[in-house]
């Protein structure tokens, strides 16, 4: 049993948070508004987030950062990708020399266009061989419901990814590791891109086919990418590949889906944002992804419809016309060697 501090208060942070008080570890979840400290410490609820949802009695709320952090052998961060930077300055100089940190956000940072877990090395160095990613096909609803889910903790140090899976570990949340950084990271963050597709694509009243062909094909570009960028091919059929792109894609629970089906009914973008009032990672991994792949050299054509519809203010009709009328292919065309 460890002391471990949870940093964000939102769905995926208190599901996670309320996981660990569980298993006996001693967590203590860093909420920034008192509201939410004072319902977690008392009532063992997060009704904004996880309505209905018992949270462990055990969990631990606080709004004072040092405190949260100070004694923790394990800090987690769940926090939106765009605000990790920030928060790891915050925890910096709270931080115990060995603590393993793991962060369980999917996304990159827009500006950099840099993962998770290069943002945490370049903003904790001290802390760089001992980080892990926590990722795979994990819905906060369905965690706090001890529904039973599966999910990788991905580090170089498999030492650091051993400990942070011994802490998650119990009866209905199983945690298996892995080596592939790149590649954990990468299909977290780019599910989210897929799902928004499928859910705009559904709201257009596509068929299953449609659906089918949109996840296989998301999934081939998808690899492509994190193969280009040094990822193993076969993280992409494992749980934070596949695994997480039909969780994402295919369940209402998914903010990611659910903004796609709204800009399928012609919101806006920044209304659906608002509606939503919870963070929607793949818009801002859509317009990192659309440089990416540029920059790789990489084909991702329905990323790149996307980018278009999300920001250039395309038809998604006639975005899907030009995704259908492109050149003639081979299916295996691009697909990257070694997959299996
Ligand atoms: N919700 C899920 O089921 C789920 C599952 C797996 C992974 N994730 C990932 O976890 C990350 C967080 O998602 P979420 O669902 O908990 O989001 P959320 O919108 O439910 O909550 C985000 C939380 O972060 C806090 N926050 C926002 N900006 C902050 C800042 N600058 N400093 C400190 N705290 C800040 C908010 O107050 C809120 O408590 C995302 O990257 C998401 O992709 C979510
Ligand atoms: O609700 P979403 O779309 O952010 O997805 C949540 C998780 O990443 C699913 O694994």
């Amino acid at each position: 049993m460890k002391n471990v501090a949870v940093l964000g208060a939102g769905s995926w942070g208190t599901a996670l948070a309320s996981v660990l008080a569980e298993n006996g570890n001693e967590t203590r979840l860093y909420a920034r508004r008192l509201s939410a400290v004072q319902e977690i410490n008392t009532y063992h609820t997060n009704e904004h987030y996880l309505p209905k949802a018992s949270l462990a009695p055990s969990l631990q709320a606080s709004a004072n950062l040092s405190e949260v952090i100070r004694r923790s052998d394990v800090v987690v961060f769940v926090v939106p990708s765009q605000a990790l930077r920030e928060t790891a300055r915050q925890v910096r100089p709270y931080l115990k020399p060995n603590s393993v940190i793991v962060h369980a956000s999917k996304g990159l940072e827009v500006r950099t266009f840099k993962r998770m877990s290069q943002v945490l090395a370049e903003e904790l160095p001290e802390h760089a061989n001992q980080i892990v990613a926590l990722t795979g096909p994990s819905h906060a609803e369905e965690v706090i419901q001890k529904l039973p889910t599966a999910v990788v903790v991905a580090s170089k140090d498999s030492h650091a990814a051993e400990i942070a899976q011994s802490c998650f570990m119990n009866s209905y949340f199983r945690v298996y590791t892995n080596t592939d950084v790149i590649g954990c990271e990468m299909g977290g963050a780019l599910k989210n891109v897929i799902a928004l597709a499928t859910g705009l694509c559904s709201g257009m009243e596509f068929g299953d086919n449609g659906i089918a062909a949109l996840l296989t094909r998301g999934l081939a570009e998808m690899a492509r990418l994190g193969f280009a960028m040094g990822a193993q091919p076969n993280t992409f059929v494992g749980l934070a590949g596949v695994g997480d792109l039909i969780a994402t894609c295919t369940s209402p629970h998914s903010r990611n889906w659910r903004a796609g089906n709204m800009i399928s009914q012609g919101k806006k973008l920044d209304q659906v944002l608002v509606e939503m009032g919870m963070v929607v990672e793949g818009v801002k991994t859509t317009e990192a992804t659309y440089t990416m792949a540029k920059h790789y050299q990489v084909e991702m054509p329905i990323t790149e419809q996307l980018y278009q519809v999300l920001f250039a203010d395309k038809c998604p009709r006639k975005a899907l016309t030009d995704l259908m009328s492109r050149d003639k292919t081979h299916e295996l065309q691009d697909y990257v060697q070694g997959w299996s």
